[in-house]
């Protein structure tokens, strides 16, 4: 089982790509797709999901080719986009009901596999309840479903915890983790808490463009000796910020504990620290343009 995508491209404007030159190669588990607003994954999520096709560049779904023959992965595929749409008058059976319906299920299967699914995402006794009344997380529980019913070999999710609160974030990520097994999944997020324990490969992106893929112990492995963290006074901030890329401010007693990246000490007591993955992201986006 694969996914192979090669010099993919999405021209939106005469001058104005959304996705250029984007290669890779995925195989079963977890993949996070970490990247600003505006970075392309949507873009990329779209053509993988057939329902936007590119301007050149190719997906193959195990050697198949997605774009002239869409039906070989729509049959195994599952999707939730980032602007999933319920109906708030539908209880949660008869939406995924409806679903199975549109999906060509057959409908006595169906409601055996609506049943294992609300089990799945936690959702049995809310079943009968209209998901108008839904938090957001729940509403994301009832998107997954939908995006199993097929019990999908491919299963892309886009975006799935904005809006979510602390609590409903970390469950939507166990439980992507409890569905990976035998699997590829994508997760698109501009959170690195989102990715950083639940996926085992990572691959940032801005401007259409790769910069990194890499398993996220690997990733960490780039900054090792230069992230770097001391206390300074609150005024001296501004300026460290003008000439150092700062990926954490923490309030302290005796004034502002900062976290910077640079290849040297940037001061005399700066002291050396492990490298975070919200290190790695942010150098990484803020290098990009500039030569490495
Ligand atoms: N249909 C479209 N026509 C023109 N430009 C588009 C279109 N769709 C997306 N874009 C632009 O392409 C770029 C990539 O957008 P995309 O939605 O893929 O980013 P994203 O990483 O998913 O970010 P977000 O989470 O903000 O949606 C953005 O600059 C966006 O404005």
């Amino acid at each position: 089982m694969k996914l192979t995508i090669t010099n993919l491209s999405k021209q939106y404007r005469r001058d104005f790509f959304g996705l250029k030159d984007f290669s890779l190669e995925l195989t079963p588990g977890i993949t996070g797709l970490l990247g600003p607003n505006g970075a392309g994954k949507s873009t990329l999520m779209r053509i993988l999901a057939t329902i936007n096709q590119p301007t050149s560049g190719t997906v193959l779904w195990n050697d198949v080719d997605i774009v002239k023959s869409p039906d070989t992965l729509r049959a195994v595929l599952g999707y939730l986009p980032q602007d999933f749409g319920i109906y708030p008058n539908l209880n949660a059976v008869e939406f995924l009901e409806y679903m199975a319906a549109i999906k060509g299920l057959d409908s006595k299967a169906a409601r055996r596999r609506i049943e294992e699914l609300l089990q799945v995402v936690n959702l049995v006794e809310a079943a009968k309840r209209p998901l108008g009344g839904y938090s957001g997380g729940m509403k994301q529980r009832v998107g997954i479903a939908q995006a199993l019913l097929n019990d999908p070999q491919l299963l892309i999710v886009d975006e799935p915890t904005v809006g979510l609160d602390p609590e409903e974030r970390v469950r939507f990520r166990n439980l992507l983790t409890d569905l990976s097994g035998d699997r590829i999944i994508i997760l698109s997020t501009h959170i690195v808490s989102d990715v950083e324990a639940a996926a085992s490969e990572i691959v940032m992106i801005n401007r259409g463009r790769k910069l990194q893929h890499a398993a996220p112990e690997q990733l960490l492995t780039l900054l090792d000796g230069k992230v770097w963290q001391w206390v300074i006074s609150a005024d001296k901030l501004p300026e460290l910020k003008r000439e150092y890329l700062v990926s954490g401010v923490l309030r302290r007693e005796n004034g502002m504990q900062v976290r910077v990246v640079s290849e040297t000490a940037p001061a005399p007591q700066a002291e050396c620290v492990a490298p975070s993955l919200e290190d790695v992201y942010l150098r990484e986006v803020s290098q990009e343009g500039a030569s490495k």
